[in-house]
This record gives structure tokens, sequence and C-alpha cells, in this order.
């Protein structure tokens, strides 16, 4: 039996004609694992039709051996999902709330229904907080009391999609411990196109465009190949960046341009030391799918 995730050959098209899903290969082991990509690229797909929430059109999905499109149900008692948004219903109090939750889960004995929501609430450091209204929660404790949710039932696998939008540097940084946390036990997915957030968590990742994953690896195996390969220079305001350029970032003086280049360009360029997110643009360009840079 394999252990962990192993995704092959997944494809989905939506009934307008949009191939959202094509052929995507997915190998992910205990441990937090990034799913990068701009807009539009398949992730949330991939997210729900991993969760059981949605079906592919073919494909195959396994997690810890079990087949998950035709055992769906064994699957969902070892899943715990983060999507984007997460309701609140107006005047209920979390630990009520996650009490029914759990409830749903199985948690019939009252006992033991009382500490696995106990125990999760203080994981996630809402305890103090139980007894106030999940309507009246922050933006970061929502997400935080998303991720206890979640966590009922210890699952095996743990999807969390583009989970800090809107966040502050303190309630990310909160949020980013809670789920290095359960990385410790479980398989866990982060989509996002935050590349600095899975460059600060992830140990490995995969970067999906256009309904295919164009690059996997660690963040160190992505960013290594572009090491002395790229250039950066600033250009004056109101003077046209080379078309060729791999990305052009906004600057006080002006234009902000880097180059992917075995030499250094003409000019004024300088070695730039390659980042993650620099790999990131290197693999959409290579790919053929970025619209623009
Ligand atoms: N229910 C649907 N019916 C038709 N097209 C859809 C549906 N859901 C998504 N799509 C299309 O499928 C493609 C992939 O969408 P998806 O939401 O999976 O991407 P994403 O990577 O999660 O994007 P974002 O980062 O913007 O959330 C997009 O072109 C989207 O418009």
């Amino acid at each position: 039996m394999t252990e962990g995730l192993k995704v092959t050959g997944l494809n989905k098209t939506y009934s307008n004609g949009v191939r959202a899903l094509d052929g995507v290969d997915l190998e992910v082991r205990p441990g937090l694992y990034g799913l990068l990509g701009p807009n539009g690229a398949g992730k949330s797909t991939l997210m729900r039709t991993l969760a059981t929430l949605q079906q592919p059109d073919s494909g195959n999905i396994t997690l810890n051996g079990i087949d998950v499109l035709a055992e769906a149900d064994q699957l969902r008692s070892q899943l715990g999902y983060l999507p984007q948004q997460i309701g609140a219903y107006p005047g209920v109090s979390g630990r009520s709330l996650m009490e029914r939750f759990a409830w749903l889960k199985g948690y019939t004995d009252r006992k033991k229904r009382a500490n696995e929501v106990a125990c999760l609430l203080e994981r996630v450091n809402l305890s103090d907080a139980s007894q106030r209204a999940v309507a009246e929660y922050s933006g970061g404790m929502l997400r935080r009391f998303g991720i206890a949710l979640a966590l009922i039932g210890s699952p095996r696998l743990l999807i969390v999609d583009e989970p800090t939008a809107g966040l502050d540097p303190t309630e990310r940084n909160r949020f980013h411990r809670v789920l290095a946390d359960v990385a410790n036990e479980a398989v866990v997915l982060l989509s996002t196109h935050i590349v600095e957030d899975v460059e600060n968590l992830c140990g490995r990742l995969s970067i999906l465009t256009d309904g295919q994953i164009v690059a996997t690896g660690s963040p160190e195996e992505l960013i290594e190949p572009l090491q002395g390969r790229l250039w950066s220079s600033v250009i004056a305001r109101g003077q046209e960046p080379p078309g060729d350029a791999l990305r052009i970032l906004a600057h006080p003086n002006g234009l902000r341009v880097i180059m992917q280049r075995d030499q250094a360009p003409q000019g004024d360029y300088v070695a730039h030391q390659p980042s993650l997110e620099d790999a990131y643009h290197v693999a959409l360009k290579t790919s053929g799918k970025e619209i623009g840079v």
C-alpha cells in the first residue's frame, strides 16, 4: 500500500467546454504539499474533486491505498476540507457549532464529543473565544475555526483551498503554524496563488496552469536550475521594458525588469538571486501558458 495521496490522469471538462483538469498526476506524501497556480488554473476543481464534492470525467485517486472515487464514503471519514469561504450562523457560538459538526462526524457520545471539541479549539488557540458567536469572529479567527472544524476526527488528508487571503501577517503566521502542526500527522494539500506561503511552508509543490501540472519538486529543486541565470535592472519611467522579460515589477524609480539569460544581458543588469516566485514564472513561461508578465 502506498502511503499518501496518489492522483493519476485526472481529467475534467465542464459543460461549457472549459478543460479544468487535463491529465493531472500528483503524488503527495504526509507533510505539507503546495499547489500553486494562477487564477483559473484548475486548483479548486482539483481540490473539490479530491474532497469528493465533484466527479472527474476520468482518472484515479487513492489515499493510503483507498480508491477515493469508488469508495467515497471511506475517504470522507478520513478527510478534512477547508474551503475558500466558510459560512457562519448568526448567534451560534464556536463551541456549539463545533459540537454539531462533531456529532455529524459520528461523535455521538457526549463526553467524547466535548473532549474532541475542547482539544481542537485549544489547538487553534480559540478556547477563550469558544462561547462567542462565530459570526463575530475576525477573518483570522474564522480561518482557524475552519481548520478546527476540518480536523474533527483526525483526518488523514486535509485539503486547504486558498486560506490566507485577507489575513494580516500575524494571523497568517498563526494560521501557518497550525497547518505545519497538522502536517506532522496528515497529508496536507495547500492550494494557493501566494507563492511566499508555499515557499515558507511546503517541502514539495506542484505548479498547475490551464489544468496541467507544469512543474513539481521542492522549492530548492525548482530554484536551483535558475542559479546564475537571472539578471535584474531598473529602467526609468517611460522606458519600454524588453519584450522577453521574465518579470516586470513596479519600482519607485520606474520598473524593475528580471531577465532569464545564460549571460548578463547588455546594459545595466546585475545578478539576481532566484526565488520560488521566479521559478513559478519560469515554469508558466516554459509551459507556454503564461498570459503576461
Ligand atoms: N462549475 C463550473 N462550470 C464551468 N466552468 C467552471 C466551473 N468551475 C470552474 N470553471 C472554470 O474552470 C477553470 C478552472 O477553475 P478553478 O476554479 O478550478 O480554478 P482556480 O485555479 O481555483 O482559480 P482561482 O485561483 O481563481 O480560484 C476556470 O476557467 C473556471 O472558469
